[in-house]
């Protein structure tokens, strides 16, 4: 079936409407960072660039390191903007551009975040590398697509949104598992695993008041005792549930990589956020092409 102009949509070169790059210029292991500035600190260390890309947010380098052919993109920040990434990032290499269909051949990407985010209880210490076992997501982007029962753990999910008493007027919480072969792949002594809500905001969402009043005051209390399984929530950001919802969703294998620069149960902020998050850039690296 013929994908209309309106449904895809493609610059007069060809390409991806926001990601504004063309098929070739995409590799099949994809790492996206939430700041557009942090591109350059993953391409620095490439051997190769072969391509530069940037529309609004989304800024991409494609290269090469030790070898291997990798792209860096931006997706700016939460959970919407993973929905644009995705789709475009699975067009690109999925969607036959010039018939506007839907290829007979598959393809599957491997997409790492290395993001950054804020450790919940006092043992997620700053500047520490935390990997995401399972996503909560309290955002509302996987509620839009259907065929969401067999990626969903939806036992994982009423649990929290008993213990929580959730608010109904609040999207209704969903948790995702990440890929089982690059969590082992991504793990090591340097990484502590753990499991992270994703919210859609920075401040009331991550219970954060500067002078706006929260509805609900006991909401990271709540998130800090839930345990399931004897699994606890260890981080608060903006995008992994919603990267492992829409990457099983579609077909791609995804794992969130996080740079705890934050400890909300201290109030510490870390010293050097730069630093961590540039040895979480060199790490990653290294376990991309082991
Ligand atoms: O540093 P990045 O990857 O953007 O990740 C975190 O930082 C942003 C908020 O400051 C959110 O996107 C959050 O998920
Ligand atoms: O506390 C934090 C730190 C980084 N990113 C977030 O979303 N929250």
């Amino acid at each position: 079936m013929r994908i209309e102009e309106s449904e895809l949509i493609l610059t007069p070169e060809g390409k991806i409407y926001h990601l504004n790059l063309a098929p070739s210029q995409l590799a099949a292991t994809v790492i996206t960072v939430g700041d557009p500035d942090r591109v350059e600190m993953v391409s620095k260390y490439f051997d190769t660039i072969e391509t530069k890309a940037e529309h609004r947010e989304f800024k991409t380098h494609t290269g090469t390191y030790k070898g291997k052919r990798i792209s860096v993109i931006s997706t700016g920040i939460g959970p919407d903007n993973i929905d644009i990434v995705f789709n475009e990032l699975d067009a690109l290499v999925n969607i036959d551009f010039e018939k506007r269909q839907v290829k007979k051949k598959l393809t599957s990407l491997d997409i790492i975040r290395i993001g950054t985010s804020g450790g919940l209880t006092p043992d997620v210490k700053v500047d520490s590398f935390l990997i995401s076992t399972l996503g909560i997501g309290l955002d509302n982007v996987m509620h839009y697509y259907d065929k969401t029962d067999k990626i969903f753990n939806r036992d994982f999910a009423q649990s929290f949104i008993d213990h929580t008493q959730w608010n109904p007027d609040n999207s209704v919480p969903y948790a995702v598992e990440a890929d089982k072969t690059l969590l082992k792949k991504f793990t090591s002594e340097n990484t502590i695993q753990g499991i992270t809500i994703t919210n859609v905001g920075f401040y009331g969402p991550q219970g954060r008041v500067l002078r706006a009043k929260l509805k609900d005051e006991k909401l990271n209390e709540k998130l800090t005792s839930f345990r399931y399984k004897k699994k606890k929530i260890t981080n608060l950001e903006m995008e992994t549930a919603t990267m492992y919802g829409m990457a099983k969703l579609l077909g791609h294998r995804a794992i969130s990589m996080n740079a705890i620069i934050a400890n909300r149960a201290s109030g510490t902020f870390s010293k050097n956020a730069s630093k961590t998050i540039d040895a979480l850039i060199q790490y990653t690296l290294e376990k991309v092409t082991e």
